[in-house]
């Protein structure tokens, strides 16, 4: 794991958008697509609102989840919601959006077809990930019901369901994740810095961002 402190959060973001569109040209130059998983929650906005005006091909790229709340998307908690809003906007509007949700009453009802959609873009180019103070990623929580299946799947997706989260979740697996090209963890403040710390010497199971640590980019900012 590599870590980078900036001196605030502002310059963090703004240097990150400038670093995962360098990331995507980089695989466009390789490949004719090029894919990014990002995360949702209350931090990567404004990557997100940075990103969306870079001057990238971006009728190319393929943008997706890392995970996602089983909600509609017009819910304040949809991650969805919050991408459409502020990524894939100005020019990034061009960019094709592959879903992690169905208006379907459970995650397990939309799980074939949208597994066939994501695990079609393994390996993912560049992935950016949060993680929240109690060490979870995407939707890999500690103490999910299916925590063990989504670090051990070859599976590209999981659902899960847990104890802090108030609705059902569809994650992408530890190893969709680790397979990426890219990967990228963003985080801010205090408590989550000792959470990283406290992660790096915890299995998974405890702490499952321990998962997919290695060879991440992890970006932190005291806020
Ligand atoms: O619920 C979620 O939480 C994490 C962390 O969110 P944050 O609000 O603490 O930044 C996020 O990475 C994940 O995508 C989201 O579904």
């Amino acid at each position: 794991m590599e870590l980078i402190e900036y001196a605030d959060a502002e310059m963090m973001m703004i240097d990150l958008a400038n670093r995962l569109a360098g990331e995507l040209r980089e695989a466009l130059g390789r490949d004719e697509t090029a894919s990014l998983a990002v995360p949702g929650g209350t931090t990567p906005g404004p990557i997100f609102d940075s990103l969306s005006s870079v001057d990238l091909d971006w009728d190319r790229v393929k943008v997706l989840l890392t995970d996602e709340r089983w909600v509609p998307e017009d819910s304040p908690r949809s991650n969805t919601g919050l991408v459409k809003r502020r990524l894939m906007t100005d020019r990034a509007a061009s960019a094709t959006y592959v879903p992690l949700y169905l208006p379907k009453e459970q995650p397990e009802e939309a799980m074939e077809e949208l597994s066939a959609a994501v695990g079609a873009l393994n390996p993912i180019s560049v992935v950016l990930l949060g993680m929240g103070a109690d060490m979870h990623t995407a939707s890999l929580f500690p103490g999910a019901d299916r925590l063990a299946e989504g670090l051990t799947t070859e599976a590209p997706l999981v659902a899960m369901r847990a104890p802090g989260a108030p609705e059902a979740r569809i994650t992408l697996s530890a190893k969709m994740l680790n397979d990426a090209v890219r990967r990228h963890i963003v985080i801010t403040g205090e408590a989550k810095r000792e959470a990283l710390e406290k992660a790096r010497s915890l299995p998974p199971e405890e702490a499952p961002v321990a998962a997919i640590l290695k060879n991440a980019v992890v970006h932190w900012a005291k806020e």
